[in-house]
């Protein structure tokens, strides 16, 4: 299969090189201020860039019916007018707030979890993210995940940055310190114990080879997907 790279910073590098071992060719390497015309080579395009440059690059590959997998985060807010774009153009697409085979587990975990804990008023709930100090976001896509999946089975109704819990708002704690790839935790305190669960990720080659499992598995497909569909959870 041959794949474009677009977004060709930490994550980019370590999906090529996984790529590479899987059999693939890289055939676009593409930065901020490069032209984007290579792309038109490839069989798929792995976008990680940045937040505000995501939405760009998706119209523009999901335009020219390049199939598309996005990994870079903070674009959520748009997410209703990238599936239309998708549907009106035919196109394919698999987007995720994370990846990893062990955070899509992690994030069936969290929703159970939380069905569970629901009727125990006792038990109060903390959510709390840590990543590396050049991360452009927060909270970290993934932590909004695991808010929602908290949503869908709680009466918490939305979700805030900071520590506190206010309400029916989830507070999410976002920390940055030197070189954490990524680690999320969970936890519902009472006063006599605690219940925690904990994602951490090793290295970024989790979260590469899912987007390489990704592209692999969109090659026949139109429509818009999320991890949950590659990995049929
Ligand atoms: N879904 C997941 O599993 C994961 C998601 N992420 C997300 O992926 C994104 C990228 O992460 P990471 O690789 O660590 O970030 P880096 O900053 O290391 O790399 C981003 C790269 O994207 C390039 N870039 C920025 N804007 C554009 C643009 N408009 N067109 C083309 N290239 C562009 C930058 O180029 P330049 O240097 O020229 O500015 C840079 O090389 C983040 O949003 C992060 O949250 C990260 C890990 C896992
Ligand atoms: O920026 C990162 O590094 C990561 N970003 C993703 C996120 O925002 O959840 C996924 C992973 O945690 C690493």
């Amino acid at each position: 299969m041959k794949i474009g790279l677009l977004g060709y910073g930490k994550m980019g590098k370590v999906i090529e090189r996984i790529a590479q071992e899987r059999g693939h060719e890289i055939v676009a390497r593409i930065n901020k201020d490069d032209s984007k015309n290579d792309l038109e080579k490839s069989d798929v395009v792995i976008e990680f860039t940045a937040p505000e440059s995501a939405l760009e690059n998706l119209k523009y590959c999901i335009n020219k019916q390049i199939p598309i997998i996005c990994g870079t985060t903070g674009w959520n807010s748009s997410i209703e007018e990238i599936y239309k774009l998708v549907s009106d153009q035919n196109a394919a697409l698999v987007h995720a707030s994370n990846f990893s085979l062990g955070v899509n587990l992690f994030f069936e975990l969290n929703k159970r979890l939380a069905a569970l804990m629901e009727p125990f008023e006792d038990y109060q709930l903390a959510v709390q993210e840590i990543h590396h100090t050049e991360k452009a976001d927060a909270p970290s896509g993934t932590a909004i995940t695991l808010a929602e999946g908290i949503m869908e089975n709680t009466h918490f109704k939305g979700w805030h940055l900071g520590k506190e819990n206010e309400k029916d708002s989830i507070g999410i704690e976002a920390l940055r310190e030197h070189d954490v790839k990524g680690t999320h935790l969970v936890s519902w305190n009472s006063d006599v114990d605690q219940i925690e669960i904990k994602h951490t990720a090793h290295s970024r080659d989790g979260f590469a080879l899912g987007a390489v499992i990704a592209a692999e598995w969109l090659l026949d497909k139109k429509g818009s997907f999320t991890m949950k569909d590659v990995l049929g959870l």
